[in-house]
């Protein structure tokens, strides 16, 4: 079980600079890189267009104006009007080019960092908060899109539109020019301060989104735990807390780009105005032409939102680095170990069939250094077509045991072997087609019941498999489904019972007629009337296979060949079942504590 959002493991990530995390996306850039440079060319080209505007204004003033030409003063009126009409047209243009590739961009990133949560190991998972990863391919991936479609274009087009503004500025009159350009350190100074202080806010938003997230999926899926036990006040302080804090955050986020925005705005504007001051005078002396002025400060107006959006740019940017620090802090987790190329010899030969378990160690991955492993030393035989059944007292490593067979985990030390085959060196992929698996805890996915059962089979599968496996896992109750076996189950399907969902697990287990089958008290939740019905179907399918079955009670024991007694992590003793009543104290509790306890 992932931790609780107050527990949430934070990955700490290297610092990097915004630009070298940003750079991250370029492989995913590259592809649609063409069309990002020509959108950006045109709202270049949209953007210079406004600068033309103050000198077709300069024209007429000292042109049409002042000789009182209205035919002049017309032309120019149509000049302006259609270089604004061209410039909307472009910027219309820019975002349609952008809308393709920005959408294409976010889809591929968040199908890879759904390929990559498919294949990152059950202890990633177990690691990680599951809202932490939802708030990564969603809320984080959409920042990544904004960041696309604005900030990736604008940044670079206001950039250039500045520098062309000055340039302009300067050709006009150097001297006002320069004090206009007064503004430009502060304003770097300025704004490199902000982007530390607003790169942290950031960050902290982010992670408090998936804190955020994994509280309300938490309340939502422990929906009757948290009634049944009446919490939902507990719940919903916990959830006032991280919104408060979340909301504490934002604020502190909008604070700073108030505070500098106020600041990029101020500055330029006091340098406009003396400018707007030291003009007036050189007109008035002057030196200087109306016109000229008028051109010069449409100029420096016409600049005032290209300099005045670099705040919000740069927050967006912002966002969006530590958006893809998040992302790929999840896509630099190392997938499974690859599997393995056999050794030369070939794999096995020689070796007992059946499972084999040889001197097995194995620790979890996120377990502390010094801590005993879970599983110690563990030799274990289950022979082809036997049916081994494990018992041990709760928390002694059973579940833990199974899991190693699928190879949910890797071992820490020690081998195991199917039909002498070392699983390390089996592909993955032949080995879960070999083994198959029925948890306690049963798993149904929104889907049918049909496909939910027959995900357990191969692609040839059909009505006849699913037909018998229904029968073994005796789910008769399928039939009087609303729409037989086409009925949607799981979360977002009709509700099932415990008992009911344990056997469409159980069925998708046995579907595959596998060769290997593993249970982990497969029938905890049935009556004992459907147990034995189960039980009496499950004999015949255990006869073709070879498999592990955890077991509480001694009903579930019966159904093996023999019993595994695992104790603290050791197998304390193996035998039949009435070998282990004689010679094993211990067993002899478990099974008792079971019939009293269960039955
Ligand atoms: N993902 C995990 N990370 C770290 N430790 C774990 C993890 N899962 C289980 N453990 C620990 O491993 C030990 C064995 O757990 P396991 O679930 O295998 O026991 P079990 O015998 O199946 O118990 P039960 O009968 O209650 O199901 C326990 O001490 C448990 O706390």
């Amino acid at each position: 079980m992932p931790a609780s959002p107050f527990a949430a493991p934070r990955p700490v990530a290297p610092k990097r600079s915004a630009v070298r995390s940003l750079l991250r996306l370029w492989p995913y850039l590259r592809p649609v890189r063409g069309r990002f440079l020509a959108a950006a060319l045109v709202a270049v080209v949209a953007s210079c267009l406004s600068l033309v505007i103050p000198l077709v204004l300069k024209w007429m003033v000292d042109g049409p104006v002042a000789d009182r030409d209205p035919d002049g003063v017309w032309w120019g009126a149509f000049a302006v009007l259609g270089l604004g009409v061209a410039e909307a047209l472009l910027f219309g243009l820019r975002r349609w080019l952008v809308a393709r590739p920005s959408t294409r961009v976010e889809a591929a990133l968040r199908a890879d960092l759904y390929r990559r949560l498919q294949r990152l190991p059950v202890a990633f998972h177990d690691r990680w908060a599951s809202g932490q990863l939802l708030s990564r391919g969603t809320t984080d991936l959409s920042l990544l899109r904004m960041f696309l479609v604005f900030p990736l274009t604008f940044l670079f087009v206001n950039g250039v539109t500045v520098l062309a503004g000055f340039v302009v500025l300067l050709a006009q009159d150097w001297s006002l020019g320069l004090v206009l350009l007064l503004p430009v350190v502060p304003l770097v100074v300025g704004c490199s301060l902000f982007e530390t202080r607003y790169s942290k806010a950031a960050r902290r938003a982010q992670d408090q989104v998936g804190d955020l997230t994994t509280l309300v999926e938490e309340s939502v899926l422990g929906i009757r735990v948290v009634k049944g036990f009446g919490r939902h006040r507990s719940q919903e302080r916990a959830f006032r807390v991280l919104a408060e804090r979340l909301r504490g955050t934002e604020l502190h986020k909008a604070r700073l780009l108030a505070g500098i925005w106020a600041f990029i705005t101020t500055v330029p504007e006091l340098a406009i105005g003396a400018a707007l001051v030291l003009g007036t005078v050189q007109v008035a002396d002057g030196t200087l032409s109306a016109g000229t002025l008028v051109a010069f400060l449409s100029t420096a107006l016409a600049l005032r939102w290209p300099v005045e959006s670099i705040g919000f740019l740069l927050a967006m940017s912002q966002e969006a680095a530590t958006a893809t620090e998040r992302y790929f802090e999840v896509m630099d987790q190392a997938e499974e170990v690859a599997d393995r190329v056999p050794a030369a010899a070939a794999p096995g030969r020689g070796a007992p069939g059946g499972v084999v378990f040889e001197d097995v160690t194995f620790r979890y991955p996120d377990a502390p250094e010094d801590s005993p492993p879970v599983l110690r030393g563990v030799d274990l035989r289950i022979r082809p077509g036997e049916t081994l059944a494990l018992v041990g007292a709760t928390g002694s490593g059973k579940t833990t045991l199974t899991a190693l067979v699928p190879r949910l985990y890797e071992l820490t030390s020690g081998r195991v072997l199917l039909d002498g085959e070392d699983i390390a060196e089996m592909p993955r992929e032949r080995l879960r087609s070999l083994v198959a698996v029925a948890f306690e805890e049963p798993t149904l996915f929104s889907a049918s019941v049909r496909e939910n059962v027959l995900m357990g089979a191969g692609p040839g599968a059909g009505d006849a498999e699913l037909r018998r496996a229904l029968e073994v896992a005796q789910a008769g109750f399928v039939a009087d489904l609303p729409q037989g076996a086409a009925t949607e189950v799981g979360e977002q399907g009709l509700s099932l019972s415990g008992g009911q969902r344990q056997r469409l697990a159980l069925a998708r287990a046995v579907v595959g007629r596998p060769r290997f089958l593993v249970l982990d008290d497969p029938l905890s939740a049935l009556d004992v009337h459907t147990e034995a019905l189960v039980e009496a179907a499950l004999r015949e399918v255990l006869r073709d296979t070879t498999a592990l079955v955890v077991a509480h009670r001694p009903s579930t024991v019966l159904l093996a060949d023999r019993v595994a007694l695992l104790s603290e992590g050791r197998i304390a003793a193996v035998g039949t079942h009435q070998e282990l009543l004689r010679t094993s104290a211990e067993y002899a509790w478990l099974m008792s504590g079971a019939e009293d306890g269960k039955r």
